[in-house]
């Protein structure tokens, strides 16, 4: 093991109750929201191709155009209420929010810049509604927040000269400022959603950053903070030098899912995802795919079968008004949710092995396993392995208790479950509630029992 003073200051998972409600959220809402929201990929009749976010590193948009946005920000439609809604009506149990991005525009009023919404048309903090929103919605919030700043003078994307370094101690002092400024305002928020960190200039900052998380950790117990926030002192991002993961959680999953349980290492993660390929930021023009509710439930039970949470991202609009296939994505996802939530809220990796008709994932400390089924077999059985010593005591659909489902041991700790779903155009879950298996000669069940 090398020896490192600002690696990673615990190994193996928080067991703490704030850290284990997190874990068992399974699926939240990501809502990305800004001046870059009022363009939405577009500008002087030009459609931008990368993502509506990054549209002022665009060369056809003069940058005093974008920054000028700020005299435009007057989200009259805004109803932080109707978003918390339809993060409720989805089954979200957190949201992650942009407080600022890359722009450094600051959905917060903000005492260590002028580039805020106190400066806007509509003034007011657009944070504290929000946060308040979602928290009597029963949604825990995360605070996203975008270390590169391209609005503050003293950023740079590598510190080569004296004068570099100068402009970077402020720019260090700014940004511990507006963190300490977050955690000041909004002591409801349960985590920090990093990004903006890729840099040389912050890798740089590994002492600078171990001190900053641990004085926010002091300021609020129990704070989240993932593997993006912070480099150990050779530059290593995510995983330390002696491969321990860095923070709280992997943030390693952006627009892309683990496969296998060990490509997570044993970790906590999340997977944050766009409804379209690559937009997160409102984009009036959603080219490419736009992924269906059944593609985003799949994902979600994917991401809970390999121990993660799944964060669907929402773009609103700049005047602050959700688009219609938003809405009507989260009422598909929401209705099935209603259903079937009890296969993602507290549940994890089932230790079994995967099957073709979908994902499994086990209650915690309970023994349930739920069968999540996105593949129905011609035969109508359900492969499903055990591990030695456990058997089945019943199974059945959970969209229907009454129906007890068939179960045939067809090889040691190998079981067919025969089951008809109502609908063969939804996904749908079989339960399986084990038992210590007693004696080796039960292997036949027959419907009746
Ligand atoms: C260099 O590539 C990227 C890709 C995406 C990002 C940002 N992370 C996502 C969560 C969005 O905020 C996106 O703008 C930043 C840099």
């Amino acid at each position: 093991k090398i020896k490192l003073k600002h690696g990673s200051h615990r190994e193996g998972k928080r067991t703490d109750a704030i850290m284990q409600k997190w874990r068992g959220n399974g699926l939240g809402q990501f809502i990305h929201w800004g001046l870059y929201a009022i363009p939405g990929g577009e500008w002087n009749g030009k459609q931008y191709n990368g993502a509506a976010e990054w549209i002022r590193s665009w060369n056809e948009m003069p940058k005093p155009a974008y920054d000028s946005l700020i005299y435009k920000f007057n989200p009259v439609n805004f109803n932080a209420d109707q978003w918390a809604a339809i993060a409720k009506d989805m089954g979200a149990r957190y949201v992650t929010i942009t407080t600022k991005h890359h722009d450094g525009f600051c959905l917060w009023p903000s005492k260590y810049t002028s580039y805020t919404v106190a400066n806007s048309p509509w003034k007011k903090d657009i944070m504290k509604p929000l946060v308040d929103a979602y928290d009597k919605a029963g949604i825990d919030v995360i605070l996203y927040f975008s270390i590169m700043d391209w609005n503050h003078p003293g950023w740079r994307y590598d510190i080569k000269t004296r004068a570099d370094s100068i402009a970077f101690e402020g720019f260090k002092k700014f940004t511990r400022n507006q963190l300490i400024e977050l955690l000041t305002m909004y002591p409801k928020a349960k985590g920090l959603w990093f990004d903006g960190t890729w840099d040389k200039s912050w890798i740089k900052q590994a002492k600078f950053a171990d001190e900053l998380e641990a004085e926010m950790r002091k300021l609020r117990p129990g704070l989240i903070i993932g593997s993006r926030f912070r480099a150990d002192e050779y530059g290593k991002r995510h995983f330390d030098s002696n491969n321990v993961l860095m923070g709280d959680y992997e943030q390693g999953w952006e627009r892309k899912l683990p496969n296998t349980i060990a490509d997570v290492h044993g970790n906590d993660w999340d997977c944050v995802m766009t409804i379209p390929e690559n937009q997160w930021g409102y984009n009036k023009a959603w080219k490419g795919h736009i992924k269906t509710s059944t593609e985003l439930i799949e994902m979600t039970a994917k991401a809970v079968s390999l121990g993660g949470n799944f964060v669907l991202n929402f773009g609103p609009k700049g005047d602050g008004s959700i688009r219609d296939q938003e809405k009507r994505l989260a009422l598909e996802i929401g209705d099935w949710m209603k259903v079937n939530n009890e296969a993602i809220y507290n549940c994890g990796y089932s230790g079994l092995e995967k099957q073709d008709w979908g994902y499994s994932t086990k209650k915690t400390r309970i023994d349930k396993i739920y069968m999540v089924v996105f593949n129905i077999p011609v035969s109508g059985a359900y492969r499903v392995k055990l591990p030695a010593k456990t058997a089945i005591a019943k199974s059945y659909l959970l969209a229907d208790q009454n129906q007890v489902l068939k179960v045939e041991e067809v090889h040691t700790n190998e079981y067919f479950v025969y089951a008809n779903p109502a609908s063969q155009s939804k996904p749908f879950v079989i339960v399986l509630e084990t038992k210590k298996k007693e004696r080796s000669g039960e292997n036949n069940y027959d419907k009746a029992k």
